[in-house]
């Protein structure tokens, strides 16, 4: 299914010569993912993943890439770029961008157990800390502009209820002020699907596609709201404090930080509510395109619009 682009084992291996990580053994197509084509490349000396780019071009790529690198240099466990014999880490094959990384032991949790919530709290501290020196910039896409003009597209599809919910809520997140809370660089869509367990480790996070400059617990915030919502949107209070304590035996929260936790809870729902509207009401044309049910993350937001400022688990 994620095979876009067919790359044949001859044109790998002659590409593989553009880099110093010997002899083709195998070429597989991996069939999770729904953006990009992705191979399982294996050498006479170790294995990668190659990932050919379907719709992003090499010059919007050296952000992503290039932080990738600087975590992977920092320890993080995440996928790791390889620079070619000319030292760049964007190639291109089939008339695609390519980027190739390490490949990375484990594979995606359904249902994280504590103790890999309270690994990936941990682990999603220590790359905003490593994100600290990263020089690189990228506004973030998908904040509060974007989902007020989405939400406006997307009111005409909504019952009176749910469009006022969400009306509700922009116009309770856009009187908040969060500019006096720390930020920096997010991975911004740190669910399930891109971190890699490999038991109670972090094999590594993959997908930093939408990573960009933005609020750090913005970030907790996305990330719990996946890892520990139960199926009908309240939040795993376990999970939900181990993942909260994994991160803060990392980075330790500030006042503000604590104080607008709950709203923040509810900024991360909202913004996946939006997304996966857009995605269910205004498909491009022409795109092939997964659509994921909104309704997960409108009960989460109305979950936490429940719970108001009780204990949220920090
Ligand atoms: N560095 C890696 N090591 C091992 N496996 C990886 C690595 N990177 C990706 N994978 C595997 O490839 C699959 C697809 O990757 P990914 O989710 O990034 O696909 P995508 O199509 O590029 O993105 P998305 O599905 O989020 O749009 C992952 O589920 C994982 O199993
Ligand atoms: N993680 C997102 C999709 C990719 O941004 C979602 O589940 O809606």
């Amino acid at each position: 299914m994620s095979v876009f682009t067919t790359v044949t084992p001859a044109e790998l291996a002659a590409w593989l010569k553009r880099y110093s990580l010997g002899d083709l053994v195998e070429l597989k197509g991996i069939a999770a993912g729904i953006t990009n084509t992705n191979y399982a490349v294996s050498t006479t000396q170790g294995k990668y993943v190659l990932t050919l780019f379907e719709t992003l071009q090499a010059s919007e790529l050296p952000f992503y890439v290039n932080l990738m690198a600087h975590l992977a240099h920092h320890g993080i466990a995440c996928a790791a770029p390889i620079a070619n014999q000319r030292d760049e880490m964007i190639d291109s094959l089939c008339g695609r961008p390519t980027v190739l990384v390490g490949w990375l032991q484990g594979e995606p949790v359904d249902v994280p157990s504590p103790t890999q919530c309270h690994a990936l709290g941990a682990m999603l501290a220590q790359m905003h800390r490593a994100g600290e020196t990263y020089p690189g910039h990228m506004p973030n896409p998908r904040g509060p502009q974007w989902w007020t003009a989405a939400a406006s597209e997307l009111y005409p599809y909504l019952s009176s209820t749910d469009a006022s919910m969400l009306r509700n809520e922009i116009s309770q997140q856009g009187r908040a002020r969060f500019a006096h809370l720390p930020s920096g660089v997010i991975h911004a869509d740190l669910f399930r699907d891109n971190v890699l367990m490999h038991g109670d480790r972090i094999g590594g996070f993959i997908d930093f596609y939408y990573a960009c400059n933005d609020i750090l617990i913005y970030d907790l915030a996305i990330t719990v709201n996946d890892w520990c919502a139960l199926p009908d949107g309240q939040i795993d209070a376990q999970r939900a404090q181990a993942l909260c304590a994994g991160y803060q035996s990392a980075r330790a929260l500030n006042a503000a930080e604590r104080e607008a936790w709950p709203l923040m809870l509810r900024a991360a729902a909202l913004r996946f509510w939006v997304s996966r509207l857009w995605d269910w009401h205004k498909p491009p044309a022409g795109e092939l395109t997964y659509r994921k049910d909104p309704g997960v993350f409108q009960h989460i937001l109305h979950a936490h619009q429940q719970r108001g400022d009780a204990a949220h688990w920090l």
